[in-house]
């Protein structure tokens, strides 16, 4: 039975000071590097053990990965890295303060560029210094300006069917450490979540979710490690 583990990231410097993140590549906090450390000691304690790792070309998921790893003495696993599982870009609002915005946009506002399926938030601006696109780990991709869950999910999902379904359908127990976003396109995809209610997933920082997917790789049980 393919078995694939999902973690988001612990918690970031960003994740702290509340502001937006997107692409901006944060690292961990302190807190965040225990949440790590927790998530790979609940999994050794738990039996789960994998053949293969995917995670993004930011630093908060790749060190949740390795953190993780350290505690289940998997350092030497493969791991591939991708930007296409980095976190939805979050166009001009990055490096904004989450609660200030919504005191000059309002709540509502900010609640559907946090969390609306289609609709982006405003594109980056010309000269950000959050601008990643010369940025050596870009080279050769089109950076977005912005993105909406829906973008996201359009370059996630290629992703998954090129990369990572291939791996499970063979049987490679595969663990993901991903973020909020890119993981809620996972999720929706798995779970087969209608656009409108995916929105209302949070994926909490640092908790392996575990799924155990039918051999054509449609979820049969998806559930908290911590929690079983
Ligand atoms: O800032 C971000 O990049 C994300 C994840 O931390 O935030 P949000 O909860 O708004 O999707």
């Amino acid at each position: 039975m393919p078995h694939l583990v999902l973690i988001r990231h612990g918690q970031s410097q960003w994740n702290l000071e509340n502001r937006f993140t997107g692409w901006w590549d944060v690292d961990l906090t302190d807190k965040g590097i225990e949440e790590a450390k927790a998530a790979g000691v609940l999994m050794r304690e738990k039996g789960i053990d994998h053949d293969l790792c995917f995670t993004s070309v930011q630093k908060r998921a790749i060190r949740t990965l390795y953190i993780a790893q350290r505690e289940m003495e998997r350092l030497w696993l493969p791991v591939e890295k991708d930007w296409r599982l980095n976190e939805r870009h979050y166009g001009g609002l990055t490096g904004l303060n989450k609660a200030e915005t919504a005191d000059r946009h309002g709540d509502e506002q900010v609640h559907i560029w946090r969390r609306s399926f289609d609709t982006p938030p405003p594109p980056m601006e010309a000269g950000s210094k959050y601008d990643l696109s010369a940025d050596r780990r870009y080279e050769g991709i089109d950076i977005p300006q912005t993105e909406s869950l829906k973008d996201t999910i359009a370059r996630v999902l290629p992703y998954w069917e090129e990369r990572i379904a291939p791996a499970l359908r063979e049987g490679k127990r595969v663990l993901i450490s991903a973020h909020g976003n890119s993981l809620r396109a996972l999720v929706k995809h798995l779970s087969a979540i209608p656009d409108d209610e995916i929105t209302g997933l949070e994926i909490p920082t640092g908790q392996p979710i575990v799924y155990d997917l039918a051999d054509d790789l449609s979820a049969r049980d998806r559930y908290y490690l911590s929690e079983r």
